[in-house]
């Protein structure tokens, strides 16, 4: 469908970058969390295994505390003699040398009620003053009371004034506990207990190890056995943190994890909020272990003898195996910072393209746009005739074309000039329009010609009918130009589809043949084609080509009628007619094919012709016979034909004086300058100027004024009327006294009568021509002696 474009709505226009920025964003959403889960995944492996390493690493380094009180049991169990003060002290001293951690070892023998005396002698002996042996009350000690069995400090790698020296570990429960599981088990061992002489300061916690000592030689098999062959505990104090610190140091373990020690929950329910690590490798506070199994972490276990110690693994905050999503968030940047980017082009590119698809509607607008008037042009209108005449046969519909010419428009353009024109042409499209219905296509053409598309009539030969009458009405109407006033008219021809034609080339043909029937009708009329019309057109189209025949073959004749002085009724000369000898039609007269010469531009070979011939012939006369040659409007254009003249005149021989030219008002019209120098040309030779037709063209008057005329040839329909129109006479009258005043002589033509000659010798006419004195006839038959004017007159 052939219409106005609109342009797309926004959304439609930003639909690709919409899209596109959805897309984008989703997938670098989906792509980042993909990243990220992958970091983590990649992360909490990394963060498990290093964990599960630092865990075995610090399990072997309590492993080889433990290992070093298993000797100390060693070397008292396999001695026959018993360890000394000295030689335990030197013993655990060497072993613990360089082991962080180890607060203290002690050696507890088992003391019965019989040997406590001995004992705190031997004690005493060794140098520990006051040694005796000592039960836990409240915060303090005192001599402990007599009982059955003592587990009485006995060696330490304590100063010997330490006050732990006698402290019976029989009396405090815990530890006591702690023994029997010991030597129950025939196994290490140990509890999370307060110091009874803390270090200065030293607020850690600390792990008491219980190591069991049998007697050589002795049993163990079954807890009868362990019991009875008890011969004591070897005892060692942790200071668990820095014990856990020092094999983290020594081993080098990874800063990438932080690892928290909790207390072992033998057999007690404890709140996991509360339990607070008792050793963190890091150094921010300690988290409650319910923290820290919110987030990423790894759970395991540190033993210490028959304790499992809770250990909790975090990646160090910051370190590299926290997950940092950097990744993620680069991969979330780039997508999005790629999605801005591709929504930004597609913006500027949907911006782009739909500037340039409105500067490309913009130009196919013009295109189909007639500038002038702002109606649709010519290419539009036969697209738009193709549509409809395709669409209506499918729907078996009629529609009509009129063609419109509008008439006396060149007048106004050549008078008023071309802007005058040019409003002249708006104003008609804007009348054109108001007659039509939105459904129906007018156009203009080009030049003054319209063209308009009618459809949806019941009766399309009516309806077109009346729509030419109200359009011609309407174009009738005067138009106002600034400071002029203007009437014009519209010829306008009709073909209704598909009575007259099945395609856009039969339909246009047949209306324009008959818009050429209005205009030859008279004009300001509309004319439905019939088949007539294309029979005339044939036989004109036949007609043009004989024409061109006779041209090339010379079937021209001239003929001669004479113009006489009226005053003495001599003749002066004569008029060259032109005549075609048609070698089947006979003779045909000038009105019949001057036009169509015209038309074909034909009238300039055949002028040349006239005008040699007539030169030729008039070059034979008595030297006082002049011979007058019509000039079409259309040989006047040609830029050669001052020259044309000159060489008939020269080649005949034919003095320039005796040539006279006739043209009429038409010529006038256009191209008044170069008209006007052509024709003074003309006279500065001797040619003599007759203007023709006299009276029924335009605004004749001023013609004569502001051109060069030596003669006006007042029209024959004048002439005819001077016997029943009075008012002839007195314009013949006028025009006489005019032409005097000029200095111009009047021919008056088409003279039939007696009567009209001497009327319009009474009138002062100068030169007469006409029947009455003379029929056009062929050079051979013009008397070769003037008759005398009276003779014929009474011939007549
Ligand atoms: N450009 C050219 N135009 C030419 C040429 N030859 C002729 N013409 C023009 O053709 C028109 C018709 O001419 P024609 O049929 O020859 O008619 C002329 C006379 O026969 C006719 N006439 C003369 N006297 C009378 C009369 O008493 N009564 C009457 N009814 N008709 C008469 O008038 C025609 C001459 O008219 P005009 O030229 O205005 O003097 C005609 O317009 C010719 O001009 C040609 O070679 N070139």
């Amino acid at each position: 469908m052939i219409g106005r474009w609109r342009p797309l709505p926004l959304f439609r226009l930003y639909r690709p970058a919409l899209v596109a920025a959805s897309l984008g964003v989703l997938f670098s959403v989906v792509g980042a969390a993909a990243v990220a889960r992958w970091e983590d995944r990649v992360n909490r492996v990394e963060f498990e295994s290093t964990a599960e390493t630092e865990a075995i690493v610090m399990q072997n380094g309590m492993n080889e505390y433990i290992s070093r009180l298993v000797a100390l049991r060693t070397l008292f169990e396999s001695t026959n003699e018993d360890v000394t003060r000295s030689e335990f002290e030197t013993f655990a001293g060497r072993l613990f040398e360089r082991h962080p951690g180890m607060l203290r070892v002690a050696w507890l023998p088992r003391v019965n009620r019989k040997e406590r005396a001995e004992y705190e002698a031997a004690a005493a002996a060794d140098g520990v003053s006051g040694y005796r042996i000592k039960s836990l009350q409240g915060d303090g000690f005192a001599t402990a009371p007599q009982e059955d069995e003592y587990f009485p400090v006995f060696y330490s790698t304590q100063p010997k004034t330490s006050p732990v020296y006698g402290m019976d570990y029989a009396t405090i429960p815990d530890r006591y506990a702690a023994i029997e599981r010991a030597r129950d088990g025939d196994r290490i061992a140990a509890l999370r207990t307060r110091l009874y002489e803390p270090r200065e300061g030293d607020q850690l916690p600390n792990v008491l190890v219980v190591v069991p000592v049998y007697a050589k030689g002795t049993s163990r098999d079954t807890v009868a056995d362990r019991r009875r062959n008890q011969a004591g505990v070897i005892v060692a104090a942790f200071d668990l943190p820095l014990l856990l610190r020092a094999i983290r140091t020594t081993t080098a373990a990874s800063p990438a994890i932080s690892v928290n020690v909790y207390p072992p929950f033998t057999g007690q329910i404890v709140s996991l909020e509360q339990s607070l690590p008792d050793f963190s490798s890091s150094a921010t506070a300690p988290q409650s272990m319910a923290d820290v199994s919110k987030g990423v972490h790894w759970s395991g276990n540190l033993r210490i003898g028959d304790t499992d110690w809770q250990v909790r693994a975090l990646p160090t905050a910051g370190g590299p195996l926290e997950t940092a999503y950097d990744r993620a968030l680069t991969v979330l940047v780039v997508g999005m910072l790629l999605t801005m980017s591709l929504a930004s082009y597609l913006v500027l590119a949907s911006r782009n393209s739909r500037r340039l698809s409105l500067a490309n509607r913009r130009v196919l607008e013009l295109a189909q746009t007639d500038i002038l008037t702002g109606l649709p042009n010519r290419a539009f209108f036969l697209a738009r005739l193709d549509e409809i005449n395709r669409q209506m046969r499918e729907d078996g519909l009629t529609f009509s074309i009129l063609m419109l010419d509008l008439d006396r428009f060149k007048n106004v353009n050549d008078s008023l000039g071309h802007g005058a024109g040019d409003l002249l042409l708006r104003q008609v499209a804007q009348r054109l329009k108001s007659a039509l219905r939105q459904s129906d296509v007018l156009a203009r053409l080009g030049g003054d010609e319209f063209a308009i598309i009618q459809e949806g009539c019941d009766d399309q030969r009516v309806c077109s009918a009346e729509l030419a009458g109200r359009i011609a009405k309407l174009v009738t109407e005067p138009f106002l130009l600034p400071g002029h006033r203007v009437e014009i008219g519209t010829s306008i021809g009709i073909a209704i589809a598909p009575e007259h034609g099945s395609n856009q080339e039969q339909l246009l043909r047949k209306a324009d043949l008959a818009l050429y029937r209005s205009k030859a009708a008279g004009r300001n009329c509309f004319t439905i084609y019939d088949e007539a019309m294309s029979a005339e057109l044939e036989a004109r189209n036949m007609l043009e080509g004989d024409l061109r025949d006779a041209i090339a073959r010379c079937q021209f004749e001239l003929h001669y009628q004479p113009f006489v002085d009226v005053a003495s009724g001599q003749r002066c000369g004569f008029e060259a007619l032109v005549r075609w000898r048609h070698p089947t039609r006979g003779l045909i007269p000038p009105d019949q094919f001057i036009p169509l010469a015209e038309e074909t531009g034909l009238i300039v070979a055949l002028g040349e012709w006239v005008l040699r011939r007539a030169c030729e012939d008039a070059a034979s006369w008595p030297s006082d016979a002049r011979v007058a040659v019509n000039l079409s409007p259309v040989q006047f254009k040609e830029a050669e034909l001052f020259d044309v003249i000159c060489a008939a005149l020269g080649d005949s021989g034919l003095p320039p004086e005796r040539l006279e030219i006739e043209i009429t008002e038409s010529v006038l019209l256009e191209r008044g300058i170069e008209n006007h120098a052509f024709m003074e040309r003309l006279k500065s030779i001797g040619i003599e100027l007759a203007l023709d037709d006299f009276g029924t063209g335009y605004s004749s008057l001023s013609y004569l004024t502001a051109f060069p005329f030596d003669k006006i040839k007042i029209d024959k329909s004048f002439i005819s009327n001077l016997s029943h129109r009075p008012h002839s006479s007195a314009i013949i009258s006028s025009i006489v006294t005019l032409a005097r005043g000029l200095d111009m002589s009047v021919t008056a033509e088409g003279v039939e009568t007696s009567e009209q000659f001497e009327r319009l010798k009474g009138l002062g006419v100068n030169f007469a021509q006409g029947y009455l004195l003379g029929r056009p006839q062929p050079i051979e038959r013009i008397a070769p002696e003037p008759p005398v004017a009276g003779s014929r007159l009474d011939a007549a």
